[in-house]
């Protein structure tokens, strides 16, 4: 039963989604190794732009309407590294909420694309 469905209704819909990126986002802010890059930033504005992001792209009725990402990002002094602890902030995430190998796998290979336009080279 489960097969036909999109990511977004077997993460669980918008609440689910909502509950990722809060918790992704407070590991998110206690990461030393990344958090320098949010000193200002409006956690509210910037959570709710993610769980469209996410919402939009693993198939929910939402649409994303914040800054493509390489215009985002542009210019912020992103390298690999950072790029690979926000990774593992979000893996800790997804372990917590028991979100099975198959989702995480699918999530992964939604964002792993982006990752030119984040990173600098
Ligand atoms: C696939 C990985 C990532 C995704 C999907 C993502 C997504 C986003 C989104 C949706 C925004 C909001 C854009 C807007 O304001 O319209 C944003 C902003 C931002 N991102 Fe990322 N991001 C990723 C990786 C990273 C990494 C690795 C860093 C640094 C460690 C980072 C740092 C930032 C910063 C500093 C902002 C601006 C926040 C603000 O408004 O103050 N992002 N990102």
């Amino acid at each position: 039963a489960e097969a036909g469905k999109s990511l977004y209704e077997r993460l669980g819909g918008r609440p689910a989604i909502v509950a990722v990126v809060d918790d992704f986002v407070a590991n998110v802010a206690a990461d030393k190794r990344i958090n320098g890059f949010f000193a200002k930033t409006d956690a509210k504005s910037f959570k709710a732009k993610l769980v469209d992001q996410l919402c939009a792209g693993t198939g929910g009725p939402c649409v994303y309407t914040g800054k493509d990402m390489k215009t985002a990002h542009q210019g912020r002094g992103i390298h690999e590294e950072h790029f690979a602890a926000l990774v593992e902030d979000l893996d800790r995430t997804l372990a917590k909420f028991k979100v099975p190998a198959r989702e995480q796998k699918e999530l992964l290979a939604i964002l792993a694309p982006m990752k030119p336009d984040i990173v600098e080279k």
